[in-house]
C-alpha cells in the first residue's frame, strides 16, 4: 500500500514537544511533507532554539516515521524560527529586536545578574542571536561579568554600537558612567539614561535581547516595565523567606503594567560545600516552587551556591561559557530553553502588520 501524506503525519503525531506534551503535527511545527515512494522527506520548525536536543528529536523522527511499514529513507530537517511576540499595548517593538526578556528581582544581591548573563550564553548555545544589556544603574556588573569595557563606538554619530563578547552583543549603562556617577543621579535621569541606553542601540537581529534590570521596584524600575517593549519577565529570589517577599512585589510590579512573567528562577537553592561536595538546603527546601505555584506561575529552576558561580562570573568567563559540558551550565540551559518555549507560547506580534492610521485635517 502507497504511503500517503496523511499516514506519515499521523506517524509523526507521536512524536511530543519535552517541553509542552504537545504533538508537532498539530501545533504545524511539521512542514514541507513529501512522499516519493518509501522515501519521506518533512521539515520540523520549532520556535525555540534547542540545539542541545535537536539530535533527540531528530531520531525520535525518523523511528516514528519508520514504524510506518514501506518508509525506507526519512530525511528530516530540524531548525528554529523565532518570531516577535506581542509586547505591552501602545508601545513599538525595538528594531533589530524581537523579544526582550527582563531579567528582575525585588531587591538587591540575589544573583539577578548572574542568572541574566548566564540566561544568555545558554540562548545563545541553543543556537539563538542574544544580546545582553545592563540596566543595573546601582551597580553594572556587565563589564566585570563580560570582561567589556570603554565608551560604545558609533558608526554614524546616533546610535551605539553594543560590544560582542563569547557570542554576545553587549551594552551596559557602566561602559557610559563610572558607578559613582550612576548612584547619585535621582530618578529622571537615570530614567533618561536607561531610555538611552534602551533605545540608541544598534542591535543587530536578535532574537532575544536579556536585560538586566535594576533590582528593586522603585519608580526607576516601574518606568522601565512599562516603557521598554517586554515579552516577558524572569524573576530571580533567594530561598530566604524575606527575598521572597520582595520577589512577590516585583511580580506584582510587571502585573500591573500587564507584562507576562515567564517564570521565577531559585538562585542559592542549595549550599554546596565544595571541600565534600555535600548539598544542603540552609534557608529550607521548596520555597521557590511554593511560591511559585500559589501564584500560578512557571518554576524554570533551582541554581545552587556554589563557589564557582561566583569564580566564573567574577572572573568574566560565566559558567555557561567557562564550563559548558558542566552540570551548571545544563541547569542554566534548561531554564533558558524553558524561558524562550514560555516566550515562543506568547502571543505573536501583529504590530508591524498594520498600517500606521495618520488622521489628518483637510483645510
Ligand atoms: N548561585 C550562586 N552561587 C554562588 N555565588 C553566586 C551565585 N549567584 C550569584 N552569586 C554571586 O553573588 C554576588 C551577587 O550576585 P549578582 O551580582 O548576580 O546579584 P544581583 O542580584 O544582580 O545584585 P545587584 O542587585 O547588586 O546587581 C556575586 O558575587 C555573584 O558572583
Amino acid at each position: 500500500m502507497p504511503i500517503t501524506e496523511q499516514a506519515l503525519l499521523a506517524a509523526l503525531a507521536s512524536v511530543r514537544d519535552p517541553h509542552t506534551g504537545q504533538d508537532f503535527v498539530s501545533t504545524r511545527a511539521v512542514r514541507n511533507v513529501q512522499v516519493e515512494g518509501g522515501d519521506v522527506a518533512f521539515d520540523v520548525e520549532l520556535g525555540y532554539p534547542a540545539k542541545s536536543l535537536i539530535p533527540q528529536l531528530r531520531s525520535e523522527f525518523i523511528a516514528a516515521a519508520r514504524a510506518l511499514p514501506g518508509v525506507d529513507n526519512v530525511s528530516v530537517n530540524v531548525t528554529t524560527r523565532v518570531i516577535a511576540h506581542a509586547v505591552q499595548r501602545g508601545i513599538q517593538l525595538l528594531p533589530g529586536v524581537k523579544n526582550i526578556i527582563a531579567v528582575a528581582s525585588g531587591k538587591g544581591g540575589v544573583g539577578k545578574s548572574t542568572t541574566a548573563v548566564n540566561l544568555a550564553l545558554a540562548l545563545s548555545a541553543e543556537g539563538a542571536r542574544v544580546g545582553l544589556l545592563d540596566a543595573d544603574i546601582y551597580g553594572p556588573s556587565m563589564p566585570t561579568m563580560t570582561r567589556t569595557s570603554g565608551k560604545p563606538e558609533s558608526l554614524d554619530g546616533k546610535l551605539m554600537e553594543p560590544k560582542h563578547a563569547m557570542g554576545l552583543q553587549i551594552n551596559s549603562i557602566g561602559f557610559l558612567v563610572d558607578d559613582a556617577q550612576a548612584m547619585i543621579w535621582r530618578g529622571p535621569m537615570a530614567s533618561q539614561a536607561l531610555e538611552q541606553l534602551i533605545m540608541q542601540t544598534r542591535w543587530d537581529d536578535l532574537d532575544y535581547l536579556v536585560v538586566d534590570m535594576p533590582p528593586g521596584t522603585g519608580d526607576i524600575q516601574l518606568t522601565m516595565a512599562q516603557k521598554v517593549p517586554l515579552t516577558g519577565a524572569v524573576i530571580v529570589t533567594t530561598p530566604q523567606d524575606i527575598a521572597l517577599i520582595d520577589a512577590r512585589k516585583g511580580i506584582t510590579m510587571f502585573q500591573k503594567v500587564s507584562v507576562p512573567i515567564l517564570g521565577l528562577v531559585e538562585n542559592m537553592a542549595v549550599h554546596v560545600c565544595s571541600n565534600c561536595g555535600h548539598a544542603e538546603h540552609i534557608f529550607g527546601a521548596e520555597g521557590g516552587k511554593r511560591m511559585a505555584a500559589e501564584l500560578g506561575m512557571d518554576y524554570l529552576g533551582a541554581l545552587p551556591l556554589t563557589l564557582s558561580i561566583r569564580e566564573h562570573a567574577d572572573s568574566g568567563q560565566p559558567t555557561v561559557a567557562a564550563e559548558p559540558e558542566g552540570d551548571i551550565a545544563a541547569l542554566y540551559r534548561d531554564i533558558a530553553r524553558k524561558v524562550a518555549v514560555k516566550v515562543a507560547q506568547q502571543s505573536k506580534d501583529f504590530s508591524a502588520k498594520f498600517p500606521t492610521i495618520t488622521i489628518s485635517k483637510k483645510t
